[in-house]
């Protein structure tokens, strides 16, 4: 018994911890060790009052942990008294590749400290794998000890330790193949682990199953394939239907209207899962692209910069400085992925947007009303938007009028694609 648990605090040892106080400060880094330390100024700060706990909700298999730690957190946000903050949190081994694990990170200041009765019961129904409390202690310092029905684990105790910040946001290690995909297979493999939680998986890998999509990656394209990007209420639908009769072209989306009906559902998924839908929708609308370039230019609203920017932005929390650095393999074309002729980011100043988007008035997505609310998520977006390589986007002032915008776009496909 008590090696079990001496290995279970040692596995959280090897672990640097962050915690996420908004998106607007840096998280706030932390190990555990034997020995008591005094703590920095932000982790007394953290540390500062009430009980505290981390959680995480870690199980077998990537999406069910995936899945787990979402109910977990809603489970929480909906059981937990007034005077609880929740804050993300998360568990990673320094430069190890997947090691980056999400939790949860529990400051109780309520009446009656009731948060640990709630996390008790979450932990009995089996929604949360681990539990760590923590004890400030006299001289400064912050014990942590495991919670759990075996004494020889509660009674062991190690020491909140202050730690530098790492060189890259930790959420990078697990970018790849959990938030972006970069060939067919691995976005097809995370559908398949759905199939029995998910009917609706079976669904939409048919519909890529019939794509005969093993030709597309290497399609001599004949017409110009231009894809236009960029944030919510840029211009992109007015664009591409002016583009559409200008250029006598055929229209496509990402994700494709096949996928209309699948859509709501995969977005109330957690990241993995939501990615990787949309990663199987660039592959359909590729199949398409290939299927109509053959007979007239093609215009794509949104494709994979959509796909990979948005996703990057949303796995980074904090500032634009935490996003991958520039001609890392994070924004690297998908190998097995139909690569446009041209690919045209609008970008309008935060002012017309926001002016935009009120004048149009209809329900605002999540996403869209983040990024109202978040001027850091929309910066974050565009940069990684622009980092994106082979091929990068060209970036096109949408600001002036709709007719002068599409007469710029026009001369520039003029002058890049022969048309
Ligand atoms: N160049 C422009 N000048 C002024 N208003 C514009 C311009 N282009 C589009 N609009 C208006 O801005 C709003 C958003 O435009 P549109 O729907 O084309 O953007 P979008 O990028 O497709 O948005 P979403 O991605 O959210 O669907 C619409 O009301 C549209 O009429
Ligand atoms: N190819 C695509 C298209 C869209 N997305 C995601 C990114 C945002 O969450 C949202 C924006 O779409 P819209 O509201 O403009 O229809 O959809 C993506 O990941 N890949």
């Amino acid at each position: 018994m008590a090696s079990r648990s001496i290995s279970r605090l040692a596995q959280w040892c090897s672990r640097i911890f962050m915690v996420e106080i908004n998106q607007k400060t840096e998280p706030i880094y932390f190990a555990l060790s034997s020995k008591p330390s005094a703590l920095s100024p932000e982790l007394d700060a953290l540390f500062g009052s009430g009980k505290l706990f981390s959680v995480c909700a870690q199980c077998d298999g990537r999406v069910q942990s995936a899945r787990s730690h979402a109910h977990l957190k809603s489970a929480l946000a909906e059981k937990l008294p007034p005077g609880c903050d929740l804050l993300d949190a998360a568990f990673f081994l320094p430069d190890v590749k997947n090691s980056f694990v999400r939790g949860l990170f529990l400051r109780d200041n309520s009446a009656l400290y009731s948060a640990e009765r709630v996390v008790n019961q979450l932990r009995q129904n089996g929604s949360v794998a681990s539990v760590l409390a923590y004890t400030r202690g006299n001289s400064g310092d912050c014990a942590c000890s495991i919670v759990s029905d075996e004494p020889a684990e509660r009674e062991r105790r190690y020491y909140v330790t202050p730690v530098p910040v790492p060189l890259r946001h930790p959420a990078t290690l697990n970018i790849i193949n959990s938030d972006v995909f970069y060939r067919l297979e691995d976005a097809c493999k995370v559908l398949q682990e759905c199939n029995d939680v998910i009917p609706e998986s079976k669904a939409v890998l048919k519909l890529v199953e019939e794509q005969k999509l093993e030709s597309v990656s290497n399609h001599a394209k004949r017409f110009p394939v231009i894809v236009i990007e960029g944030l919510d209420a840029t211009g992109k639908t007015t664009l591409t239907c002016s583009l559409q009769k200008a250029l006598g072209a055929v229209l496509l989306k990402s994700p494709p209207q096949c996928l209309g009906d699948f859509r709501q559902r995969f977005d109330a998924e957690p990241p993995l899962i939501r990615r990787a839908f949309y990663a199987l929708g660039n592959y359909i609308t590729a199949a398409q692209i290939a299927r109509e370039s053959a007979h007239a230019p093609v215009i794509t609203d949104r494709y994979w910069h959509s796909t990979a920017a948005y996703a990057i932005a949303t796995a980074v929390s904090g500032r634009e400085e935490n996003l991958p650095a520039v001609g890392s393999e994070i924004y690297e074309w998908p190998s097995d992925l139909l690569r446009p002729s041209l690919v045209l980011l609008l970008s309008v100043n935060p002012e017309e947007r926001q002016r935009r988007l009120a004048n149009r008035g209809l329900d605002k997505t999540e996403e869209e009303s983040q990024l109202e609310i978040n001027h850091l998520f929309r910066c974050k977006v565009e940069e990684a938007y622009k980092r994106i390589q082979n091929p990068a986007c060209i970036i096109v002032d949408a600001s002036p009028s709709p007719e002068h915008v599409l007469q710029e776009v026009l001369c520039l496909i003029r002058n890049k694609c022969n048309l």
